[in-house]
């Protein structure tokens, strides 16, 4: 007889379901390009629901969804977890609040990414919808979304987004020619955030394209 599963397959299959309809939306958005992107959502304080490696987002089957321990190894599975689980982890280990991570590749969150990792991150002052960022009670609230190198090597970037962490509380940084990751206590707090950061940072792409000053 093999031995338990060490967290509830119950919520499991819940939680499965959730990430599912989520991520279609996304998907149908046109964020989740090429089966680009990745997304999780904590189970249990040792462990995370987190995408397969290389499945197309946008038709997630429970299948698609496999559980990860805090360091990242796969948990009764066979399949291998998304190339980049240690971003995901990372946050978990270090922020119990923290119970949702979704990565997306927005045109608009890659250009972005592309025109702004000279100076390292992007200024969002002035806007009405910073009040979506949790903790944020007025649009007087300014943030800088940090630009981290585009790295295959997921311990090295997970150290410097950690080394950031260290000194400020973010909820979501870009990835030069990559992507967007952003992250909330559930599911819908990191949707609010995700959808908060793409339209802010469409705004500002549409600021430069209009020649205004940054
Ligand atoms: C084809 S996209 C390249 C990898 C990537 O950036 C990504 O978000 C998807 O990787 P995963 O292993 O999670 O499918
Ligand atoms: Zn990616």
């Amino acid at each position: 007889m093999s031995a338990p599963l060490p967290y509830d397959t119950q919520q499991l299959r819940h939680t499965a379901g959730e990430i599912i309809t989520n991520v279609r939306e996304l998907s149908h958005a046109g964020w989740t390009p090429a089966t680009s992107s990745n997304f999780s959502r904590r189970l249990d304080p040792r462990h995370a629901a987190i995408t397969v490696s290389g499945r197309d987002k946008g038709r997630l089957t429970e299948d698609d969804i496999m559980v990860v321990d805090l360091d990242g190894r796969a948990v009764g599975s066979d399949h291998r977890p998304s190339a980049e689980t240690l971003l995901h982890t990372q946050l978990y280990r270090r922020f119990p609040d923290i119970g949702c991570v979704l990565h997306t590749h927005s045109q608009v969150q890659t250009i972005a990414s592309r025109l702004y990792a000279g100076v390292g991150r992007v200024h969002l002052e002035g806007y009405e919808l910073l009040k979506a960022f949790a903790g944020n009670t007025t649009h007087e609230a300014a943030i800088d979304v940090p630009v981290f190198a585009n790295t295959q090597d997921m311990p090295t970037l997970a150290a410097q987004v950690d080394a950031l962490l260290d000194r400020q509380r973010l909820w979501g940084y870009l990835i030069d020619g990559h992507g967007l990751y952003a992250w909330g206590a559930d599911m819908a707090e990191a949707r609010r955030h995700l959808e908060a950061f793409e339209f802010l940072l469409g705004c500002e792409l549409e600021l430069r394209k209009l020649g205004c000053p940054q």
